[in-house]
């Protein structure tokens, strides 16, 4: 099967990376020719520097790439999402396009799935995701994602084609459970990194992932997802990894805001506009989730850290 991935940023680079040195017949479509040409001469992407191409990946611009290909990998960010799919929807219409992207978009208030069945309604949308750094990725450390997608026959060509030595991928039927996980725990890493940041210390890090993982799976819940899921890699995995490494820019944009520096604005940082939509929904279902509403308002300034830790230990005391 032909493998076209769209997106030439840092997780796409490395997804076609690791599928390209496991023999698979990969292509990185870049949204320009020049940004195709600067990652062809230099052998590497700037967005991934220090992880050099394989001889065996192809890389263009050309969008007949897509039309060409079986599956297409979906990297670009989940705000950009609708737009790709729009301006394409004729070329991806037929293939399995598998979303690697993580978050909610905000137009509709759902998930990359739900968005591709949408905008590209013949299609097979699936959802790749997980605990699992670019880097890592890209220079074939072990790493393994959930593959989610509604029917299994369909997941399991795909856990076929996308697993590697390094990478293991698992399958699942619940699309929803899967890429809420993998956009719910970006809200919580901000808030994780604002928490270390702002000095308050490793234990209450621990508090608000705890506490944020509990509002993670209300609302997954509440959105039609399985509570196992969240349980698994796209929930639990990646909330971990992303709550504790620097290597995370949804918590590094925290760690900037506790500190009282300007965040790095040109960096991708999905969490954001998840918290976002993430209050959207909570006033639509009727739910109260602290945690997520806190991040929402730092990250928006209406609430400083300060004030936001107040806010949240001023609560009333409950059952856990
Ligand atoms: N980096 C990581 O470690 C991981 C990232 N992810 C997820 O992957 C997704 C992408 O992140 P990442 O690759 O890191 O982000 P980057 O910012 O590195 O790259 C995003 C890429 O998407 C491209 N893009 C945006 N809009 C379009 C469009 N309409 N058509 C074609 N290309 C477009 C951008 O091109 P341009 O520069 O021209 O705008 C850019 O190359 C996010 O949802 C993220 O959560 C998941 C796991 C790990
Ligand atoms: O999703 C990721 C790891 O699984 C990457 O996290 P960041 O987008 O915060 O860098």
């Amino acid at each position: 099967m032909k493998i076209a991935v769209a997106g030439a940023g840092a997780f796409g680079t490395a997804l076609a990376i690791s599928l390209a040195d496991a023999d698979r017949d990969v292509t990185l479509v870049a949204r320009s020719q020049a940004a195709a040409d600067t990652i062809k001469i230099g052998q590497e992407n700037p967005k991934l520097s220090g992880c050099p191409l394989p001889n065996s990946l192809k890389v263009c611009s050309d969008i007949a790439r897509y039309e060409a290909a079986d599956v297409i990998l979906l990297a670009v960010p989940t705000q950009k999402l609708r737009t790709f799919l729009s301006d394409h929807s004729s070329a991806l219409s037929g293939k399995y396009l598998v979303a690697c992207c993580k978050g909610i978009g905000l137009k509709t208030l759902t998930g990359p799935t739900s968005i591709i069945a949408e905008c590209v309604p013949d299609s097979t949308p699936a959802i790749l995701t997980g605990p699992s750094f670019a880097f890592d990725i890209a220079r074939g450390l072990p790493t393994a994602l959930t593959l989610a997608t509604s029917k299994g026959q369909d997941g399991e060509v795909l856990q076929n084609l996308l697993s590697t030595r390094a990478l293991r991928v698992y399958r699942s039927e619940d699309t929803i459970g899967a890429e809420l996980g993998g956009a719910l725990k970006n809200v919580i890493a901000i808030g994780a990194g604002i928490a270390i940041g702002n000095g308050l210390g490793d234990s209450a890090r621990s508090a608000l992932m705890t506490r944020g993982f509990g509002e993670m799976r209300q609302l997954a819940e509440v959105l039609g997802a399985k509570p196992e899921t969240l349980n698994g890699l796209s929930g639990f995995g990646d909330l971990a990894l992303t709550c504790t490494s620097e290597l995370s820019r949804n918590f590094c944009h925290g760690l900037a805001i506790g500190r009282g520096q300007d965040p790095d604005a040109k960096k991708t940082v999905e969490g954001i506009s998840t918290a976002q939509a993430v209050v959207s929904l909570a006033t639509k279902h009727d739910l109260d989730l602290p945690v997520c509403s806190v991040v929402d308002a730092i990250c928006s300034g209406k609430l400083t850290p300060k004030e936001a830790l107040t806010a949240l230990l001023s609560r009333p005391l409950k059952e856990e």
